[in-house]
């Protein structure tokens, strides 16, 4: 809950068109301050502090999945997203009109809004390997980026099926950062991250929201040091199975 110490929220922008980044295809935007350092602060430490049972542990990386993990491509309609999770991040989301037909990103998906979220920490030389996120989900991915800062990389597939090694864009996204993708980058494109300890030659050229950043200047040199980053990653699952809620206390997560 706010009290009246905490800074005020962020100004967002009055609609998404105003932080679209112009250079790719339909649609991306990004909010170079969506939460403020208090409630990244916050964020953190829930992350932190969740019980050990909720790490999956990968080769170089880990991740949280909250509610729950899917299971046949479904959520089980146990508990929603923890309070955590939905404030203010969510509730923040839900508030930007995303253009004049739509009031948000979430308005026309199934339950009109995030109902799963993927907390990945990536420590530096850590990355995720391209890929598509499939059809599980409704096409719309919102990445709220935490303690550091890292490039995402875009992909074509070739018209073989096979992956053009180079990707066609990148994207930098600033610690408290949000990064909506949508569309046809969601469909038709595959992303990833590099596992590499600092990203090079970033410039207005080489990186497609450099206008929109918080601090370019930050990357004047062209490289950015990764540190631990931490990613929110909200979409909303099509299928929810009811199933949950029969098994009722059996299925809870710790
Ligand atoms: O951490 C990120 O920004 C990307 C995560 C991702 O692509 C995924 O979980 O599908
Ligand atoms: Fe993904």
């Amino acid at each position: 809950m706010p009290t009246p110490t905490d800074p005020p929220p962020p100004r967002l922008p009055a609609s998404l068109e105003e932080n679209r980044i112009a250079s790719l295809p339909p649609r991306a935007y990004y909010i170079a301050d969506f939460i403020t350092e208090e409630e990244e602060q916050a964020i953190l430490r829930k992350v932190e502090t969740a019980p050990k049972a909720r790490w999956r542990q990968l080769t170089h990386r880990r991740l949280q999945t909250w509610p729950s993990d899917l299971v046949k491509n479904a959520l089980i309609d146990s508990q929603p997203l923890p309070d955590w999770l939905q404030q203010p991040v969510v509730s923040r989301l839900l508030s930007m009109p995303a253009s004049a037909e739509e009031p948000n990103i979430f308005a026309s998906s199934p339950h009109g809004r995030p109902n799963h979220c993927l907390v990945n920490e990536y420590p530096p030389s850590s990355g995720i390997m391209p890929h598509k996120d499939g059809n599980a989900y409704f096409p719309v991915v919102c990445t709220v980026s935490l303690g550091s800062s890292l490039c995402l990389n875009l992909y074509k597939s070739k018209d073989d099926g096979a992956l053009d090694p180079e990707p066609m864009w990148r994207i930098l996204q600033e610690p408290r950062s949000l990064l909506i993708t949508a569309g046809d980058l969601y469909t038709d494109y595959l992303h990833g991250i590099d596992a590499i300890s600092q990203d090079v030659n970033l410039s207005e050229l080489t990186v497609a929201n450099w206008n929109l950043l918080r601090s370019p200047s930050q990357f004047q040199g062209g490289e950015n040091k990764r540190g631990t980053r931490i990613s929110l990653t909200y979409r909303d699952v099509l299928k929810v199975s009811k199933l949950g809620s029969k098994l009722g206390p059996l299925f809870k997560w710790p």
